[in-house]
């Protein structure tokens, strides 16, 4: 692993008003590693989501980034359309309703064909050839590859959706809960599929997740968060094994539980 983070946030605070969304968050992810954010629902994970990946603006705290010309920037600081540039090329964005990352009366084939077209692919033959490459590669028939994704079943449009982001091998992507609202059975085969991914590809990636089970099949390192805070962070295995916060206890046990 490289000794400089890809990605490291210092004391990330966001206030909506008066309420907080999260407060002092510090992290790194280096490349390569897969980091999970968990906590129940309002401890500040999509939050946190959207304010590294610049799309909500912090109160207080600093993002750095390591580019692929290997210096740091400070992503506050980027101008919009150096962001957007980051947006389609270096990072990747799963959202949890695919409908958000997909156009969707657009078939599969130009969802896919159209990240490439924005870093400046023009030759049509290598654009469909790339996206047949890559719906291949996430498992759907390339036979629907004229189809739009309004005919698609709810795993195929998330599988979809990270074909897009895949297809400009972005070295950072940022997940939020991307198997919530599927079936038990259509989100192991989409876990299997985003591990081998990440691991074939050297991938980073943060992934924001209620559900320990995802944390623990994908993350190397998971973060705990509550009430916007960062409760404990550690190794996946280690932090879900022997939980050292009471409250990270309590998270664990009730899934075992359940
Ligand atoms: N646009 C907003 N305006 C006001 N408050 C907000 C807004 N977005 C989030 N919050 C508040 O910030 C806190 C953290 O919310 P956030 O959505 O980040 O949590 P979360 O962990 O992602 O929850 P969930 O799992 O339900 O999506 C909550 O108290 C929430 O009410």
């Amino acid at each position: 692993m490289d000794e400089t983070p890809l990605l490291r946030a210092e004391g990330l605070t966001r206030y909506y008003g008066a309420r907080l969304g999260c407060a002092n968050v510090d992290l790194e992810v280096y490349a390569g590693e897969v980091l999970a954010v968990v906590g129940e629902s309002g401890s500040g994970k999509t939050t946190l989501l959207g304010l590294l990946s610049t799309q909500l603006a912090p109160t207080r705290g600093q993002i750095t980034y390591r580019g692929r010309d290997g210096q740091t920037r400070d992503l506050l600081a980027l101008s919009e359309a150096d962001r957007r540039m980051l947006l389609r090329t270096d990072w990747g964005f799963i959202h949890q309703d695919p409908r958000e990352g997909l156009r969707m009366r657009v078939s599969a084939g130009g969802n896919v064909g159209e990240r490439l077209m924005a870093v400046g692919w023009r030759h049509y033959g290598n654009i469909r050839g790339a996206a047949a490459d890559w719906l291949g590669r996430v498992e759907i028939d390339t036979g629907r590859i004229d189809d739009r994704p309004e005919t698609f079943s709810g795993g195929m449009r998330q599988r979809l959706q990270i074909a897009k982001n895949m297809v400009t091998r972005p070295r950072l992507v940022f997940m939020d809960e991307p198997t919530g609202g599927l079936d038990v059975s259509v989100q192991a085969r989409l876990l299997d599929l985003i591990r081998g991914l990440a691991s074939e590809t050297g991938l980073a990636a943060i992934i924001v997740t209620h559900d320990l089970a995802v944390a623990r099949l994908l993350s190397h390192r998971i973060m705990v968060m509550r009430e916007g805070r960062v409760i404990e962070t550690g190794l996946t295995d280690q932090v879900l094994d022997d939980p050292r916060a009471p409250y990270t206890q309590l998270l664990v046990s009730s899934v075992l539980q359940g």
